[in-house]
């Protein structure tokens, strides 16, 4: 059967790759960095240069199709999801980590198509290791498929979050109530990468049974949703239901149970959404 898509996918791997020796490279210069919404919400010249080189390529191949990506929208590019086929680009994942040489920084590239995800790209660039997921085909770390951890107990869980970037005192709250409550059940450890789209890899990988987070952007989690869902993991939003990828909050787990039982613990809130302006 012939695969519409593959074109595509293939070429984000490919420019993926390509910008994360971007990335490498840069690590070895001086990283000048400039903030975004918050003092700690931080960005290098290096972000927008690798979200140039993956949009320019792109658009050399396939002119009709439309882009969000971090930094065109720090630039005041509309955040729109649209049916027409779209790349979800977060040039670096882990700016913070990048900054400071923390080894887990990731190119994150998803493709959406009548606003359902076809196809998802991770480059953990400083560990190389290249996650894809097409719908429908299953998942792949440097081409080995993954599966989501088979626990049930949420004792026996080790549970991926961050604090992310908002130092506003009643979000660090929500944040800090969550942890208390899921440290407390108690789980075997709490762990985060840095880096949205990993931390995704990691549930996807089985390394640990779930991420939740308040406060991240689509272009965070749109690649590694779908290799979630791909290596036989769930998607919700922290308060149950269905998932939003522009309300800025995600629940991936391994099972509903593990799931479930996050969702009673979790303290929930709820930041400006991404398509705000779209949507009033
Ligand atoms: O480093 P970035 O792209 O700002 O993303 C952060 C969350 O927004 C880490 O996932
Ligand atoms: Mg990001
Ligand atoms: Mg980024």
């Amino acid at each position: 059967m012939v695969d519409i898509w593959q074109n595509a996918m293939d070429h984000a791997v490919t420019i993926a790759r390509r910008a994360g020796e971007v990335v490498r490279e840069a690590l070895h210069e001086d990283r000048k960095v400039m903030t975004k919404s918050s003092s700690v919400d931080l960005v290098t010249q290096t972000d927008q240069k690798v979200e140039q080189l993956i949009i320019q390529s792109v658009k050399e191949k396939f002119p009709t199709h439309r882009f969000i990506g971090e930094e065109s929208v720090a630039a005041g590019e509309v955040c729109e999801l649209t049916d027409s086929p779209t790349w979800i680009i977060d040039p670096i994942d882990g700016t913070t980590n990048f900054v400071h040489t923390f080894p887990f920084v990731a190119v994150s590239i998803g493709f959406s198509v009548n606003k359902q995800s076809e196809f998802g790209v991770v480059y953990s660039c400083l560990e190389d290791k290249m996650f894809t997921a097409r719908r429908g085909r299953g998942a792949f770390c440097n081409d080995q498929p993954l599966s989501v951890s088979d626990q049930e107990d949420i004792k026996q869980s080790v549970i991926a979050t961050e604090f992310g970037s908002s130092r506003d005192p009643e979000a660090v709250n929500n944040i800090f109530t969550s942890l208390r409550n899921i440290v407390s059940l108690p789980i075997h450890g709490v762990r985060g990468a840095g880096s949205a789209a990993i931390n995704l890899c990691l549930v996807a990988s089985g390394c640990v049974e779930a991420y939740y987070e308040i406060g991240i952007h689509v272009w965070d989690i749109a690649a590694g949703s779908l290799i979630v869902t791909e290596a036989g993991g769930i998607l919700l939003d922290v308060e149950g239901g269905p998932v939003d990828l522009m309300s800025r909050r995600i629940l991936a787990a391994n099972n509903t149970t593990i799931a479930d039982r996050l969702i009673r613990e979790i303290q929930s809130f709820s930041p400006p959404r991404d398509d705000e302006e779209v949507t009033q």
